[in-house]
């Protein structure tokens, strides 16, 4: 690891441990007794305080304010579902205090959403679990998600490229280092990424039927989505 990885690291993980979601909202959790309506709106909550601080860490990632205004909004809005479900994933795999993956499990399962999203959900929490990932992997990976130069409506692709590469480049090093047992420990990394892509689509849906059954989204979400 050169000193500018280093220093690069050090800002990705100071940016990715500087927010976190809010206490009141995970105690919450616990304290709310367990209707549809209920699981719904405190997921709303959770959700709500995801984007936030989604769009803090993203602002604090090396080089994204200097972007061109409208792909800041670009990756913003286009990597807001995977960059959420990831955070989520490793809150739920590591951070959580015992009892509470389970609670907030069952509020998902009771909270409108259709079974066949709760699979794919859940086998993604799995896998990401099974990899035991640092946190400087974790940090490093949702920042190359979020600087994914071929989302919708990206007119500067190359600009964000510069800003991934280097982060591809550091995060392949460190897996080396912290797993030089396992060679293609990596490659699985990425394998994530892909596996992310694909709840976009689940996750759509699941917005979907909420707003069928006239749900109501915070105005955050509705602006990141394009709801309402
Ligand atoms: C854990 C999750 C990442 C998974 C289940 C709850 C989440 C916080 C997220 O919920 C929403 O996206 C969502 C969107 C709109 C809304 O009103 C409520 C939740 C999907």
């Amino acid at each position: 690891i050169t000193k500018e990885q280093d220093a690069l690291m050090k800002l990705i993980v100071e940016a990715y441990n500087k927010h976190q979601i809010p206490q009141d909202v995970t105690k919450k959790l616990l304290q709310e007794q367990y209707s549809t309506e209920e699981n719904f709106l405190l997921l709303t909550e959770i959700a709500t305080s995801q984007v936030q601080v989604l769009v803090e860490f993203t602002k604090n990632i090396p080089g994204f304010l200097s972007l061109d205004h409208e792909d800041q909004i670009a990756l913003l809005k286009g990597s807001a579902v995977e960059a959420m479900f990831l955070r989520s994933a490793q809150v739920f795999s590591r951070k959580m205090p015992k009892g509470h993956t389970e609670v907030l499990e069952e509020r998902i399962r009771k909270s409108g959403i259709s079974e066949e999203f709760i699979t794919p959900l859940f086998n993604f929490y799995k896998s990401v679990g099974e990899l035991h990932m640092v946190l400087e992997e974790q940090a490093l990976l949702t920042a190359i998600t979020i600087l994914t130069p071929d989302r919708p409506y990206v007119r500067d692709q190359q600009a964000v490229e510069r800003l991934q590469e280097p982060m591809v480049e550091l995060l392949k090093k460190l897996c080396v280092l912290q797993h030089p047992q396992e060679p293609q420990y990596f490659a699985r990394l990425l394998g994530r990424l892909t596996e992310l892509r694909t709840l976009n689509h689940y996750h759509a849906e699941m917005l979907t039927s909420w707003r069928v059954n006239d749900h109501k989204f915070t105005p955050l979400l509705c602006e990141i989505w394009d709801v309402q």
